[in-house]
């Protein structure tokens, strides 16, 4: 008997999206540890997430767990990789190579899940010709020709808020398909744009108010 045999075909739901990423990286440490397998209520008791709602979350993806032992780790792990797309690297430009873009561009991890940034684009002259990590920086105006040359689809925007319109404006011309939106500013984009707004400052707003419920 299996745990689950059919694959859910529905339209994956955004948060499943969000966790499975936590359910490889606990396959991937148990596995380093030597287990062959894990079931979801290993993986539950990991992560604090309901057993069942692990089991319903992987039925999205093409994998069978057998009853009792649970899910081949090696065979969970390559099937999640593929899956959520880090097995083939993502090309990527980043946009204003101040404090943030900085980081990201001297995070190696960033690759490990599927982003690779190919260059970098700035408008400080003493940035210019120089590197992050090995990933060159250019002046913005060159953006358009290396476009034309380089097979690029994702732009990660860290740019001042007060640009941030211009410059996705200036990427969707050039021809990105998916835009990572560190500023927060809600940017426009046409239908067929895929953006991601990220904000490491929602996260510490949860993290306070949880801090106030906690101690109060
Ligand atoms: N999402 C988050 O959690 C988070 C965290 C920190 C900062 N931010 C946002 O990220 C953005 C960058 O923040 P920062 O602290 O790194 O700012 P910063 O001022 O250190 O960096 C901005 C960089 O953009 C460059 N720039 C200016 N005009 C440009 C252009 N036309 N083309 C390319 N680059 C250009 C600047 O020269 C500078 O190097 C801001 O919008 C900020 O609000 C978001």
């Amino acid at each position: 008997m299996t745990l689950q045999s059919a694959k859910n075909t529905d339209k994956i739901p955004e948060p499943t999206l969000r966790r499975l990423p936590w359910y490889l990286s606990c396959a991937k440490l148990m596995g380093e540890k030597g287990e062959k397998f894990v079931s979801s209520t290993q993986i539950s008791r990991q992560i604090n997430i309901d057993a069942s709602q692990i089991a319903k979350d992987l039925s999205y993806v093409d994998i069978t767990g057998r009853t009792r032992v649970g899910y081949e780790i090696e065979r969970l792990v390559q099937v999640l990789e593929d899956f959520l797309g880090f097995t083939n690297l993502h090309r990527a430009y980043l946009f204003g190579v101040g404090s943030l873009g900085g980081a990201l561009l001297g995070d190696s991890g960033l690759a490990h899940f599927g982003l690779k940034i190919v260059g970098a684009f700035d408008i400080k002259p003493e940035l210019l010709g120089t590197s992050i990590n090995g990933i060159p920086i250019y002046h913005t105006d060159e953006f358009e020709a290396r476009m034309r040359t380089e097979r690029v689809n994702i732009g990660v925007l860290t740019v001042p808020i007060s640009i941030a319109q211009e410059i996705t404006d200036k990427m969707v011309a050039g021809g990105i398909k998916a835009v990572w939106n560190f500023t927060p500013f809600r940017i426009r984009v046409p239908e067929h744009i895929v953006v991601q707004n990220t904000s490491l400052y929602a996260h510490l707003a949860v993290m306070f108010n949880r801090l106030n419920e906690m101690n109060t």
